[in-house]
């Protein structure tokens, strides 16, 4: 049997990274575009200390690097329930590719899980506690399950092998830039009423969600990576509303004639979340700034843009 070292390894953990001692950040994205987009890269390609990949995490990637964000995954309902088998290997071999880079190069790696772990949650708000009420075999599995197990092989890396680990917990994050034709709500909303098309509630139209701009997640996801915990930390914005509410928010932002379409819902949709962020508060010192009624014009005036949709005088 192997002899345990002091900090209940087998192996001594990897040495980190000399990466870690560089004067400048250099930064490497590895995508396969399957729901990203290279413009929204353009204005950093040809930057000296900027590379792209195309390259699918499902495969082995050989790089050298201090800092992984393990983000790869699509994250849309509609997207990642188009091909579920995909997502699942996204989300296992894929982890499990990120943390064997982890371990050869000594870097810290931060997963940004999701609070779909909690499922059709029975405690409200989620804390990090509450282990969820998940269907295994559902059609949301390939994402909800996956990142369940993603979870479990962060932890398991942590524990076997002394990787450096951190997992973000993140709840419904929207922003500028998102994919028009995404699928989540808030763009679908957006879209809708800039095209002047009915908004498509998904019935009942009471469950909730919590939405966080996507600026105040990055610095959640920074500050995280940067700290000393572990996690799983929760992240996002405490603000909670219902779909319909939202509905009737983007309507009076943008367009109060277009009309509200109740929709048929699909199946094992949660009912309603938000974050408990006490820990985040405590550990990160981060809380989000940008609430529902700030962050939707900054994502309308994006989304006027890309559509070409100018606003009336
Ligand atoms: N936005 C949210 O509300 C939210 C909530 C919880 C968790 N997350 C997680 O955050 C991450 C980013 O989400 P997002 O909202 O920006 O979604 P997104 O779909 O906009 O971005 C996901 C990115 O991963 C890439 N990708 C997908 N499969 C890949 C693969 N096999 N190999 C390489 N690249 C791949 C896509 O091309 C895309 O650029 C995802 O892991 C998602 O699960 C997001
Ligand atoms: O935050 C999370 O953890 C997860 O949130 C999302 O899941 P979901 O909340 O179902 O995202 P949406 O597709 O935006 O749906 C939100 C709610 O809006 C409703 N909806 C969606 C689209 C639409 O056109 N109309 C509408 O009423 C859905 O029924 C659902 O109740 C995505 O699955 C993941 O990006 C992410 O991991």
């Amino acid at each position: 049997m192997a002899k345990e070292s002091s900090n209940g390894l087998s192996k001594p953990p990897p040495m980190p990274s000399p990466l870690r001692n560089s004067k400048f950040f250099q930064v490497i994205v590895a995508d396969n575009f399957f729901t990203g987009s290279k413009d929204n890269l353009r204005k950093w390609i040809g930057h000296p200390r900027f590379e792209l990949i195309r390259h699918d995490v499902t495969e082995p990637l050989l790089v050298e690097v201090d800092q992984i964000y393990h983000l790869a995954c699509p994250a849309s309902p509609i997207f990642y329930k188009y091909n579920p088998v995909k997502t699942i290997k996204t989300n296992v071999i894929g982890t499990l590719n990120m943390l064997g880079l982890a371990k050869r190069v000594g870097a810290r790696i931060l997963l940004t899980s999701t609070s779909e772990v909690y499922g059709d949650p029975l405690e409200h708000p989620q804390k990090e506690e509450y282990w969820g009420n998940v269907n295994p075999i559902g059609v949301r599995s390939c994402y909800d399950e996956g990142k369940r197990v993603a979870e479990t092989l962060m932890f398991d890396y942590h524990r076997q092998h002394g990787i450096e680990i951190r997992i973000a917990r993140i709840f419904n994050t929207y922003g500028p830039r998102m994919n028009i034709d995404d699928g989540r709500v808030v763009s679908n909303f957006i879209a809708q009423a800039l095209r002047g098309e009915s908004l498509t509630v998904q019935a009942p139209g009471t469950q909730t969600r919590s939405f966080c701009y996507v600026s105040d997640m990055v610095d959640g996801l920074i500050r995280l990576m940067g700290g000393d915990n572990t996690g799983p930390i929760n992240l996002g914005n405490p603000g909670e509303f219902t779909m319909m509410e939202l509905a009737e928010t983007v309507k009076e932002l943008i367009d109060p004639k277009v009309p509200v379409k109740i929709v048929e819902n699909t199946p094992d949709d949660p009912r309603q979340r938000k974050p408990d962020i006490t820990k985040a508060k405590e550990l990160l010192g981060w809380e989000p700034k940008i609430t529902l009624r700030q962050g939707l014009p900054l994502m309308e005036e994006d989304f006027r843009q890309r559509l070409g949709v100018p606003k009336k005088a």
